[in-house]
């Protein structure tokens, strides 16, 4: 029988250690630890091990190296195949490094080696109630600490987003240092970010071991394809489907779903449109024209503050094979370049590629170069920002001119990144 896996995922400090050693200390079952810390001796490793060793003589290993999501995955799963060769358990924890992607990490479990002896039963994400808060869900300016991973490619901010996104069970913990309201919030806005995920509260990590461990069977598609601005892009792409009035013009869909066209699916649309609470609402922007490099930077660099997350691909002047993914997460705004245009290849090519996706939406003009973000925030002034947006189109007149002399901060090479950080000033200009 395979070995039930639960990954633990969240931002330094976050809490995940204490939750995990409250575990140890809690569970009947027999559980192997798993811990990774990027440029740490594995501190939580001692940690863990002094606390629960001579009590439970539970396992654990540390992986010494660096982040198991990024050059460990190989390590990772040789770690965990000779833990099960060489111990007997019920279950493996993993706790991963607090700036690490959970996606690498999962599929592991899910499609590399490891998924032999292992099942992957839930990915965890421990939230820092007061540090969430302050970062996304406050009303007033807080300054907190934002910057760059240890890698200098990834906002911290980015990280945590995904980690909340890619997960089925979102622990918000130190709720000590938050009043209800904030916490209820903070809760809100989980249940925008990823509506699938179960959502409890916790001090110190005190929960059930049956909360973390008893969870049903992790499916790595339904957790990815269930993000709250994934499920806003498809009920907006599936919407254009039907509309067949979709001819490059943009349109922006109201926040309660009543768009002027309508839904289609209704499931697609509930989870789409969650419960607005505290002003938080989800957002659609849709057009097959590019963004203006200058004029579009220029906007990421005075975002509205209530913005919590944009996310979805973007077509920007003078990167006409570069399909660049925009992620936003609070004040930061990562540019990547996450693939080509189809309608930047050869007519042979595209007609090979398209033949492979069969549903792919295709403009007779631009093919399948267009603008579909997702939007998420709180109390967003969204015609403000759809006019903004719509500002940062290129005019007809640019259509026609030449756009490879504009200054262009997008990245050039596939996987290559730019991050543009949002000042203090939403009012500043973005013409
Ligand atoms: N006030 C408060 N402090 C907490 C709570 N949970 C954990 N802490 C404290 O927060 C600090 C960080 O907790 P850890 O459990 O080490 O956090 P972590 O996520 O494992 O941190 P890294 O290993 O650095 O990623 C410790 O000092 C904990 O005692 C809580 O619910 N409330």
């Amino acid at each position: 029988m395979a070995v039930p896996v639960t990954i633990l995922c969240g931002e330094l400090g976050a809490g995940k250690t204490t939750l995990l050693s409250r575990l140890l200390e809690t569970a009947n079952s027999e559980i192997a630890v798993l811990v990774n810390d990027v440029g740490e001796v594995n501190v939580d490793a001692d940690l863990v091990e002094a606390r629960t060793d001579l009590e439970t003589g539970d396992e654990v290993v540390a992986l010494e190296n660096g982040c198991i999501c990024c050059s460990l995955g190989g390590e990772l799963s040789r770690a965990v195949i000779r833990l099960w060769k060489e111990h007997e358990f019920d279950h493996l924890v993993v706790e991963a490094s607090g700036v690490g992607e959970p996606e690498p990490i999962a599929r592991q479990f899910v499609r590399g080696p490891a998924g032999g002896p292992y099942d992957l039963e839930a990915v965890v994400t421990v939230v820092d109630a007061r540090r969430f808060h302050d970062r996304f869900a406050d009303g007033d300016d807080v300054p907190v600490q934002q910057g760059a991973d240890e890698e200098g490619t990834r906002p911290l901010s980015d990280l945590i987003l995904e980690q909340v996104e890619f997960c089925d069970l979102l622990v918000v913990n130190k709720c000590d240092l938050v009043d209800d309201e904030e916490r209820e919030r903070v809760v809100a806005l989980l249940e925008t970010l990823q509506p699938r995920a179960e959502i409890v509260t916790s001090e110190y990590g005190d929960l059930e071991p049956e909360t973390l461990l008893g969870s049903e069977r992790f499916e790595l598609e339904t957790v990815r394809d269930s993000a709250g601005w994934k499920r806003q892009i498809e009920a907006d792409a599936e919407v254009d489907e039907q509309d067949h009035d979709d001819r490059g013009e943009k349109h922006v869909h109201d926040h309660d779903g009543a768009d002027e066209h309508g839904h289609g699916d209704a499931d697609a649309h509930d989870h789409a449109h969650p419960p607005e609470r505290y002003g938080i609402e989800v957002e659609g922007y849709h057009c097959r024209r590019p963004f203006h490099p200058e004029r579009f930077a220029e906007l990421l660099r005075s975002l509205p503050d209530g913005l919590v997350r944009a996310k979805g691909l973007t077509w920007i002047a003078g990167r006409e094979k570069q399909a660049i993914t925009t992620s936003t997460a609070g004040a930061e705004t990562t540019l990547e370049v996450t693939g080509r245009w189809i309608a930047s290849f050869s007519e042979e090519r595209q007609e090979t590629y398209r033949q492979g996706q069969p549903d792919l939406a295709w403009d007779d003009e631009h093919g399948d170069r267009e603008i579909r973000l997702a939007l998420i925030g709180r109390d967003v002034d969204w015609d403000a920002l759809e006019s903004r947006l719509d500002n940062c189109l290129l005019t007809d007149e640019e259509m026609d001119a030449d756009w490879s002399d504009y200054e262009n901060p997008a990245p050039t090479g596939m996987g290559e990144t730019v991050t543009i950080s949002s000042t203090d000033d939403p009012e500043g200009s973005s013409r």
